[in-house]
């Protein structure tokens, strides 16, 4: 994405909440440099960043600022976002969607205009809720609402992004939609009974993924390598063998492969199973799946014990 070119039709692109996701998502847009007119008849010129606290307004200044110069900033000025929007995306926690679409004059703001949330665990039929106060109040031209699962690797163009659509969406705006998440990482389409469970894998992902990597360096430095050479090997050997499964390996082959007979490999994949590593791991993403869920009916301690 450029701030100037002359590719696709120009369009104000608002951010509600721009917290971790909202500023990876959008510094790996602007990052990319897809400004492929081919690829999309729209693109995001001009980008505006809401957020309520003057601490968050200065880390969008610090994280976007450099990377743009047609940023606006917006304290407390949801609304003013929104009407000066062609496309929102809502970036907000699951908690806050109520209490931030139900302001006076949103709904209205938001008639006709491509709207793209990221928040876990809330489905399209609760914004629709929220925006035609139960069906009371329609919106002469419906908010279009795309509901898009991406991860913190938006920031490196590495992100896993699965998006659901409601139905009937232009095939220009789908098309938007796609080349958005395209340009920070892979995209697929899933329907939207799939989003917690993606939510869980994709959205949680890098987070047990990480736990995995500590685990595995704090073994190597144990054993005597330095930490800091430890880190990059071990992020390199995972990355390595994500690329060998995004190749079409299967995991269970490869390893297999790895494992030769009477060697270290199958001596520390015992263990690991030793310790249940596998029915924990699946049970993790299991467990993140229902909270996710309820993430979005404002459900509280989700996190309390289910024993
Ligand atoms: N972090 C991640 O890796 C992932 C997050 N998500 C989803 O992304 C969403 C955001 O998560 P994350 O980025 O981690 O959260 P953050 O807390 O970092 O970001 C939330 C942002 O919303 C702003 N905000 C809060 N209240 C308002 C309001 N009333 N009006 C405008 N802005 C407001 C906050 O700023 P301020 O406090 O100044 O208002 C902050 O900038 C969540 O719904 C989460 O489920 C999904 C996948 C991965
Ligand atoms: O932990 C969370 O609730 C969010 C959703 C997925 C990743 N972070």
């Amino acid at each position: 994405m450029s701030d100037t070119n002359g590719a696709g039709r120009s369009l104000t692109l608002t951010i509600v909440g721009c917290g971790t996701l909202s500023k990876a998502i959008i510094s790996g847009m602007l990052k990319s440099g897809n400004t492929n007119p081919k690829s999309v008849l729209l693109l995001p010129t001009h980008l505006i960043a809401c957020v309520t606290r003057e601490s968050s307004a200065n880390s969008v200044q610090e994280a976007l600022g450099p990377l743009t110069t047609n940023l606006k900033i917006l304290q407390n000025g949801n609304l003013e976002g929104v009407r000066e929007a062609d496309v929102v995306l809502l970036g907000c926690k699951p908690q806050m969607v109520g209490q931030i679409l139900s302001e006076n004059g949103m709904s209205e703001a938001l008639e006709d205009k491509l709207f793209i949330s990221i928040l876990a665990g809330v489905p399209i039929r609760q914004i629709q809720d929220i925006l035609t106060n139960n069906g009371t109040r329609p919106q002469s031209q419906p908010t279009k609402i795309v509901r898009v699962m991406p991860n913190t690797a938006s920031a490196i163009g590495e992100s896993m992004s699965v998006i659901t659509s409601s139905p009937g969406l232009p095939k220009e705006l789908d098309e938007f939609v796609t080349w958005m998440f395209d340009s920070i990482g892979r995209t697929v389409k899933l329907p939207e009974n799939l989003m917690d469970v993606s939510t869980a894998l994709c959205g949680s992902g890098p987070a047990f993924f990480s736990l995995m990597l500590e685990s595995m360096i704090d073994g190597a430095v144990a054993m005597g390598l330095p930490r800091k050479e430890a880190q990059m090997m071990a992020a390199q050997t995972m990355k390595g063998a994500a690329g060998l499964v995004l190749q079409g390996e299967h995991p269970a082959l490869l390893r297999d492969k790895v494992s030769t007979p009477g060697g270290c490999t199958i001596g520390g994949l015992l263990v690991l199973e030793e310790g249940r590593v596998r029915g924990n791991v699946a049970r993790a993403v299991r467990e993140a799946t229902v909270v996710a869920e309820q993430l979005g009916r404002g459900v509280t301690g989700v996190n309390g014990t289910r024993f």
